[in-house]
């Protein structure tokens, strides 16, 4: 069992490395402070939940893993976030490389207003100089690592709009695995979803994390326990407690995790 505290935080046995490892992080919206201390790893090819009430900083905490803070004036990020031996905070962090490799899909499905093909082509582009055929196996290969190509490979010069929601959420997911990321950081990917959608993205994130590291924000608490390998229950900005998925459900250390896990809280 592992127990933590905000200033010193006891990891559990690393089975695997952490990708991302978080120190010291606070956030600041203005004068607002959003986080408070947070020390957390995000292990390498593991799914890792962040749950807490509602404004507990967990996506404020997701959007710090690529900056996507950076996108709104006034809000800032101080402490450590160490990815491959460098601090991504640092001013000199080139973050549409990060965002490249700290790939982020929203509650929402966001497809762009353009063909299912170029909705993935459209990213790799950025980065890649690709001929037309690497370019189809690359938009075949994301389409079926999102457990998506068999639906649309008829229809990927159709509009992703016209898509179900289900499918515009898992052409998210192959859009932002089409750039070959490390990290995906999933907000709260299945709440304007119907079960069976939601069904079909909880597969699709046990098969991703074979490959990826995954963060994941949720509500679901039976989303959590059943994705995730490690689980961060968070409040008021502050990490409650972190540990082993099956530990933080069964048997956490602090009496707040307890409260909420059981629906005790508030
Ligand atoms: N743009 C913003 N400007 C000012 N404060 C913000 C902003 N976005 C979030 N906050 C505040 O930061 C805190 C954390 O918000 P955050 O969205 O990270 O919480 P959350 O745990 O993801 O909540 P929810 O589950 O409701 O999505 C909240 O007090 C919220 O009001």
């Amino acid at each position: 069992m592992m127990t933590t505290s905000t200033s010193q935080l006891a990891q559990p046995n690393q089975l695997a490395p952490a990708t991302l490892a978080i120190s010291g992080l606070n956030f600041y919206y203005g004068s607002f402070q959003g986080l408070k201390n947070v020390n957390l790893n995000v292990y390498e090819k593991k799914v890792t939940a962040f749950i807490g009430p509602s404004g507990c900083g967990k996506s404020t905490l997701l959007r710090t893993l690529n900056r996507m803070y950076d996108l709104y004036p006034g809000q800032r990020a101080e402490g450590k976030i160490i990815y491959n031996g460098r601090n991504i905070l640092d001013p000199g962090q080139d973050v549409n490389m990060l965002r490249a490799k700290v790939g982020m899909v929203f509650q929402k499905p966001t497809p762009f207003p353009m063909s299912v093909y170029e909705n993935i082509a459209f990213g790799v582009r950025l980065y890649e100089n690709l001929s037309k055929g690497e370019m189809d196996e690359r938009v075949e290969w994301a389409l079926k690592k999102a457990a998506l190509w068999g639906e649309v490979k008829d229809k990927l010069n159709k509009s992703g709009l016209s898509l179900s929601g289900g499918q515009q959420q898992r052409l998210c997911i192959a859009r932002g695995v089409a750039v070959k990321p490390d990290v995906l950081l999933l907000d709260e990917p299945t709440s304007a979803l119907d079960p069976i959608s939601t069904v079909k993205i909880e597969e699709l994130i046990h098969e991703l994390k074979q490959d990826y590291t995954i963060a994941i924000v949720t509500h679901n608490m039976q989303q959590a326990a059943r994705c995730s390998d490690y689980t961060a229950y968070m409040y008021l900005g502050e990490l409650v407690e972190f540990g082993e998925t099956d530990q933080i459900f069964m048997n956490p250390a602090k009496k707040e995790t307890q409260d909420y896990i059981t629906g005790r809280f508030g």
